[in-house]
């Protein structure tokens, strides 16, 4: 299949057996932490399909670690840290955030003398102000609603080792938190998650991705991704309850069934438009495409041959 032609398709006993060297399944207590994180994330997945994932951008990182220290040489400047960034992209509600959390810590645990960042693209959303004077509050999510310039100045900042700063979005109040910054500082890993990281933006010409040690696209059935969307939002609503501060407070006060209407128009009008329009065209840039399948279970996984 074309789709599938520069990739290895591996399934995940495969995946599961593949040679781990010194990467031991995690113990139980190391599972509880894991589980504080999300507790849907199931055990058999951290074990058999993630930490084989970790164990390989291990070996990674040290080629890339090797790749500049050589470059250094033959320029004869001085070698310094250049952070390993990883990018995790896939529709919204596919899981990207739960993903890189998983990620951030497993790495973290495994290569415990390693600083692992995470930061989400969200940030980068122009603030409702301005996507409402552009007349296009409801195209939050879509190419045009990112200040990629930013964004991408953002990732030449860490890549550099320097201070970076980036914005911070909130769910529950559904825009960029006012005066709210996040920093990262020379990480020797950087995970960036986004339904738009391995988008060109239009008026560059870089793609955020140009600054991706490696990329995974965080892939399931389109009907799934619905289901997905609908219960978290079903949990934003119950969290949003007793919260007057909150974006949902007003619809959480009335009828569940008119809510989960208006969420299904949403997904319907908005995020599943994006995913088939300019989320999707994307996957075949990444360097792995993780399937799922029924309650977050990875099937299948798609490693770039080359
Ligand atoms: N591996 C997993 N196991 C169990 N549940 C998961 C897993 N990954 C994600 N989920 C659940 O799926 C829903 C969507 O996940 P998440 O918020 O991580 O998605 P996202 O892709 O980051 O979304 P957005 O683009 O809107 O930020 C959440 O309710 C989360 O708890
Ligand atoms: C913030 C994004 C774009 C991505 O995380 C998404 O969660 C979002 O808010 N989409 C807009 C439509 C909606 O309310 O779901």
């Amino acid at each position: 299949m074309q789709e599938k032609m520069n990739y290895y398709q591996i399934t995940r006993e495969t995946w599961r057996d593949l040679d781990k060297e010194e990467v031991a399944p995690l113990t139980p207590k190391q599972l509880l932490e894991i589980k504080s994180l999300n507790d849907r994330i199931s055990d058999v997945d951290v074990n058999e399909v993630y930490l084989p994932l970790v164990y390989w951008l291990g070996q990674e990182l040290q080629l890339h670690q090797e790749l500049q220290r050589k470059k250094a040489t033959f320029l004869k400047i001085q070698p310094k840290k250049v952070p390993f960034i990883i990018g995790i992209a896939g529709s919204v509600a596919v899981g990207k955030s739960t993903t890189a959390r998983l990620m951030q810590t497993l790495l973290s645990k495994v290569y415990p003398d390693k600083q692992v960042e995470l930061m989400t693209t969200d940030g980068f959303l122009y603030p409702n102000q301005v996507l409402t004077e552009k007349g296009i509050l409801d195209k939050k999510g879509f190419p045009e609603s990112y200040d990629m310039k930013l964004l991408i100045n953002f990732i030449n900042t860490v890549k550099n080792g320097e201070l970076a700063q980036a914005p911070v979005y909130s769910h529950e109040i559904y825009d960029i938190v006012p005066g709210k910054m996040q920093e990262i500082y020379a990480p020797d890993i950087l995970i960036v998650e986004g339904i738009n990281v391995l988008q060109l933006p239009s008026h560059e010409q870089i793609y955020v991705s140009d600054f991706f040690d490696f990329s995974i696209y965080v892939d399931a059935p389109e009907e799934l991704i619905e289901t997905w969307y609908l219960e978290r939002f079903i949990m934003l609503l119950e969290l949003a309850k007793q919260d007057p501060t909150n974006y949902y407070y007003e619809l959480a006060q009335g009828s569940q069934a008119q809510a989960i209407q208006l969420a299904q128009k949403v997904w319907h009008d908005i995020n599943h438009k994006n995913l088939i329009e300019f989320i999707l065209p994307t996957r075949n840039r990444a360097d792995l495409i993780l399937k799922k399948g029924e309650n977050h279970l990875v099937n299948e996984l798609l490693f770039r041959k080359y």
